[in-house]
């Protein structure tokens, strides 16, 4: 039993994502945005230089990324820098996103992630012991924020067999001017294309990206408050946001922790296993 509808569910099996408008109320929202324009506000840009880019994975190679993990880390974008290296804007406009512990570490964003109707929700969809591997909050950035890339979510959180799902909140409205997501509905169908290997080099994929076509994508364009959940073969991919309204998102990533093994290739290791939602 859970909160989603037999009809939710069915076109969630058949297309690989679903939208469940006002799921987040405007108290949850306010206090998670709040909260990060706080975390934001006490951030020192000069003590790290981590760019985030979805294209050019050799950058977030660093400890500083394999740490986030289990930390509050910030990432910049790649347009927030001018040739002499300094931020070009206030660093309010500078970052791409911050990840990946907030769901344990901050109790605004823990309070949501680990709420009933989250819970419920992957209850919904079959869960026996789910656990949030990775929170992220995603800003758009008006002008630079950076496009993402057509992947899928199991590339990157890999169990054997696989079980991520996607929670993104939309904390903002999300339309296609400002960067929504867009999806290629029923493609979680045709499975997993590609994985996200760490090693002792670094991160890399293990193969190429196969080439989509556009015309294959359908945008997603949802109000503040409503979350889009992505089954983790989805193809989904976002654009760069070139108006001047940010993009706000949460993003959570959960995978189950029974009959299948988190996979020790993937970037994220615990050190301390996470807790789950709930263990049925
Ligand atoms: O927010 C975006 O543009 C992409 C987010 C995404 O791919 C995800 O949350 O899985
Ligand atoms: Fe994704």
């Amino acid at each position: 039993m859970g909160i989603l509808s037999p009809e939710q569910l069915q076109f969630f099996n058949s297309q690989g994502y679903l939208v469940i408008e006002s799921f987040a109320c405007s108290d949850e929202i306010e206090s998670m945005m709040k909260r990060m324009e706080q975390l934001v506000d006490d951030f020192d840009p000069s003590s790290t230089a981590s760019i985030f880019s979805t294209k050019n994975q050799q950058q977030s190679t660093d400890n500083y990324f394999f740490d986030s993990a289990e930390r509050i880390s910030f990432f910049f974008e790649e347009k927030a820098f001018g040739n002499d290296g300094k931020l070009k804007q206030p660093k309010q406009l500078s970052l791409n996103k911050v990840g990946h512990a907030l769901h344990e570490i901050e109790p605004a964003f823990k309070k949501f992630s680990s709420s009933e109707k989250v819970s419920s929700l992957m209850r919904s969809l079959g869960y026996k012991r789910p656990a949030v591997m990775q929170s992220m909050y995603i800003f758009k950035q008006p002008g630079i924020g950076g496009e993402v890339v057509p992947h899928q979510d199991n590339s990157f959180l890999y169990t054997e067999p696989q079980t991520c799902t996607g929670l993104w909140l939309a904390l903002e409205d999300a339309n296609i001017l400002n960067g929504c997501l867009w999806t290629i509905p029923g493609s979680h169908k045709n499975g997993l294309v590609r994985r996200f290997l760490r090693d002792e080099d670094g991160v890399k994929f293990d193969r190429p990206s196969p080439s989509y076509d556009q015309k294959d994508f359908v945008p997603i364009e949802v109000k503040a408050g409503s979350l889009v959940v992505i089954h983790g073969d989805l193809i989904h991919q976002s654009f760069e946001n070139q108006s001047p309204k940010s993009r706000h998102a949460y993003s959570l990533h959960v995978v189950d922790m029974v009959g299948c093994k988190w996979a020790p290739e993937n970037w994220i290791r615990r050190k301390v296993e996470p807790e789950p939602l709930f263990v049925s």
